[in-house]
């Protein structure tokens, strides 16, 4: 079978300069790919910290996942390399950086609810092929959302992703009548978790904060578990709907991501397409 082109590259094949992001794990710099000028950003990861933390199996996963995705609204890998300290991972580079900066340097850290249905759209269309290749995302936050020249979204950062493990529900599904309720919902990470962040940032968005916000610990997982959300009047009643729409306790209860991306409120603030 025809072999995948793949390119062997190393630092040489880059000038490197400015860091972007500066994460736990080691930066992300700005650089540019010396044959082509393309502009990227390569994301340097210590392996020390790698196997002290005994993530570097995330690592590979993250890779691998990533190596199948392929959407206008998820980031790109393109590619990684190593030497005897490091691990580099070759990522699109997304000119707006973080929604989490924008955020911040907004008024109120919040935007618009036009913008904010925009983002939550995109962010829906990423999840809708991101699951229906099953994988769910699990660690989407506004640091994870990167945004390029022309505001789009790109879903970042699939460390923490997984792939859904089809095989046991396919090897069950012969049988499924005969199974307990636990067993059938007993997903511990299933793809609700991504529609849950959803519900999260779209309040964040236009709140300006998150709604479990300032709260710590077990007070914390209190009031998630509580599940009470207190949506200001500022927020429209079309945006206040799908945010309590989603924000369920019960996984299977929140909204879809076919009917959150034809929610009335998400419809409205498009103008009619032509
Ligand atoms: C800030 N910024 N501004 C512009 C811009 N343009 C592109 N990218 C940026 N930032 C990088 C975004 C990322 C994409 N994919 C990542 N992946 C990752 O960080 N993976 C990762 C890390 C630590 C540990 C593990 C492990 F081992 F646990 F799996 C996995 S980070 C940009």
């Amino acid at each position: 079978p025809q072999a995948r082109e793949e390119t062997c590259w190393s630092l040489d094949d880059f000038d490197v300069g400015r860091p972007l992001g500066k994460g736990k794990f080691g930066n992300v710099f700005i650089s540019r790919e010396k044959k082509t000028k393309r502009i990227i950003a390569l994301k340097v990861l210590f392996k020390t910290q790698l196997l002290q933390l005994g993530v570097s199996h995330q690592l590979k996963r993250e890779i691998e996942i990533q190596y199948h995705l392929r959407h206008p609204n998820i980031l790109t890998l393109y590619g990684y390399f190593h030497d005897d300290k490091r691990v580099f991972v070759i990522l699109d580079y997304a000119s707006r950086g973080e929604l989490f900066n924008v955020l911040q340097s907004q008024p109120g850290h919040k935007v618009s609810e036009v913008i904010a249905a925009r983002f939550v759209r995109q962010l829906a269309n990423a999840l809708k092929y991101c699951h229906s290749k099953g994988v769910i995302h699990r660690d989407i936050k506004p640091e994870n959302l990167l945004l390029d020249s022309k505001l789009n979204l790109k879903l970042a950062d699939f460390g923490w992703s997984v792939v859904a493990d089809h095989s046991k529900r396919h090897t069950l599904c012969g049988t499924m009548d005969y199974l307990a309720p636990e067993m059938v919902s007993n997903q511990p990470h299933d793809f609700n978790v991504d529609i849950w962040a959803i519900g999260i940032l779209l309040f964040e968005m236009l709140v300006g904060y998150a709604p479990f916000a300032n709260q710590t610990g077990d007070k914390l997982i209190a009031r998630i578990k509580e599940c009470k959300i207190y949506i200001p009047q500022s927020v429209s009643d079309g945006a206040s709907r799908l945010i309590n729409a989603i924000i369920k306790k019960e996984p299977q209860e929140r909204l879809p991501l076919a009917e959150i991306m034809t929610h009335p409120w998400i419809q409205d603030m498009f103008p009619r397409e032509e």
